[in-house]
């Protein structure tokens, strides 16, 4: 299906952006964005047949042509080989969407160190590699943009441990290489999803989906997100439009992050006043808790 934007069809013209895991779910609807937008597409991921797929679709729906390169972040000297290959292929890269990541949810005491690393590596020291290399190899000569997927678990997840670690991680990295390439012309930003229904994660076990309807019903839109809704925050990121945003993390969880949802249940403005009730019952109660 063709994937309409809410940007102008020029606005990525003349650009080339590597997307990592763009084989599938959130990557895979960011190279359609991308090149609805304009942009030549690199896909990469460990998997070629997955990226022709989507390299398939992307020249069906827009007839621009995406070059596709299999890779595992984990491994430096594979990333610098990439890297190096893409440069061979393109001259210049002018966007990086730092975007392939993924666990296994498990509670912290049950998870293995080669598991920890293997978060990790995937969703810190991968990310790391493919920013340094993209960087050293070119963008620090050409300028760019880079987006970083983080994950909006700043208060901590249980299941998540190992890849909240790897995505605060990511994060602080995001600001530091943001102040350390300005002067370059690179911009380093991140976006942080709540819970997005992405095709990976149909993935997850029957017991995880039980919980992801449950977290849906704390979203204060009552809704999970959709790939779409964090692909157009990827594309503003990406362009002149946020030419002076730097160093920041845009979060997409239907305000899922402000406040605490469990804490104080929302207003029904449907069946009471607004805030009847709340302001009454609720804070009261709360402040006389912590007094
Ligand atoms: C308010 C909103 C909050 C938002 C929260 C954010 C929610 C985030 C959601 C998402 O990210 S959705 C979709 C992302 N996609 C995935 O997670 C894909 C599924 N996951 C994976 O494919 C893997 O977990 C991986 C880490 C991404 C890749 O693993 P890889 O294929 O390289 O690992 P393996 O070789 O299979 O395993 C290596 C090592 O890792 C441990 N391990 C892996 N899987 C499990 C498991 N299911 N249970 C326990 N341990 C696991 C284990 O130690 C493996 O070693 P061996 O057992 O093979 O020796
Ligand atoms: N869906 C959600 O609710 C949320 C997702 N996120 C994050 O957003 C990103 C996209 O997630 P989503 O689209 O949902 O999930 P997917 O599982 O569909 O996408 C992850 C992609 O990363 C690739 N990948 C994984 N490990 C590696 C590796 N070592 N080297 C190269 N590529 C790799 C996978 O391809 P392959 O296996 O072929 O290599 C896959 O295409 C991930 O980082 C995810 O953790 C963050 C918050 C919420």
């Amino acid at each position: 299906m063709p994937y309409r934007s809410v940007f102008h069809p020029d606005l990525f013209a003349g650009k080339t952006v590597i997307v990592t895991g763009g084989g599938s779910g959130i990557g895979r609807c960011t190279a359609h964005e991308l090149a609805a937008l304009g942009a030549r597409v690199v896909l990469l991921g460990r998997k070629q047949d997955k990226l022709q797929v989507v390299a398939g679709e992307i020249l069906e729906d827009t007839g621009q042509e995406a070059l596709c390169f299999a890779c595992d972040i984990r491994d430096e000297d594979k990333v610098r080989d990439a890297v190096a290959a893409i440069y061979n292929a393109v001259g210049q890269v002018d966007g990086l969407v730092n975007n392939a990541g993924g666990q296994f949810p498990s509670p912290v005491a049950l998870i293995s160190q080669k598991g920890w690393e293997t978060v990790i590596r995937t969703n810190l020291t991968g990310g790391f590699l493919m920013a340094r290399e993209v960087f050293m190899q070119g963008m620090n000569k050409s300028g760019g943009s880079i987006v970083n997927i983080v994950a909006d678990m700043w208060g901590g997840m249980p299941g998540m441990g190992h890849s909240g670690a790897a995505r605060a991680g990511m994060d602080n990295f995001t600001k530091t290489a943001s102040l350390e390439w300005a002067c370059a012309g690179v911009r380093v930003n991140a976006v942080a999803p709540g819970w997005i229904a992405s095709s990976g994660m149909d993935t997850y076990p029957e017991s995880m989906q039980q919980t992801i309807k449950t977290l849906r019903d704390a979203v204060p839109l009552k809704r999970l997100g959709m790939e779409a809704e964090v692909s157009s925050a990827i594309c503003f990121l990406l362009s002149e439009g946020a030419a002076f945003i730097n160093g920041d993390t845009l979060r997409i969880d239907g305000g899922a992050s402000q406040g605490n949802v469990a804490m104080f249940p929302l207003p029904d403005h449907a069946n009471s006043k607004p805030y009847d009730g709340f302001h009454r019952a609720v804070v009261p109660a709360v402040l006389k808790d912590i007094q």
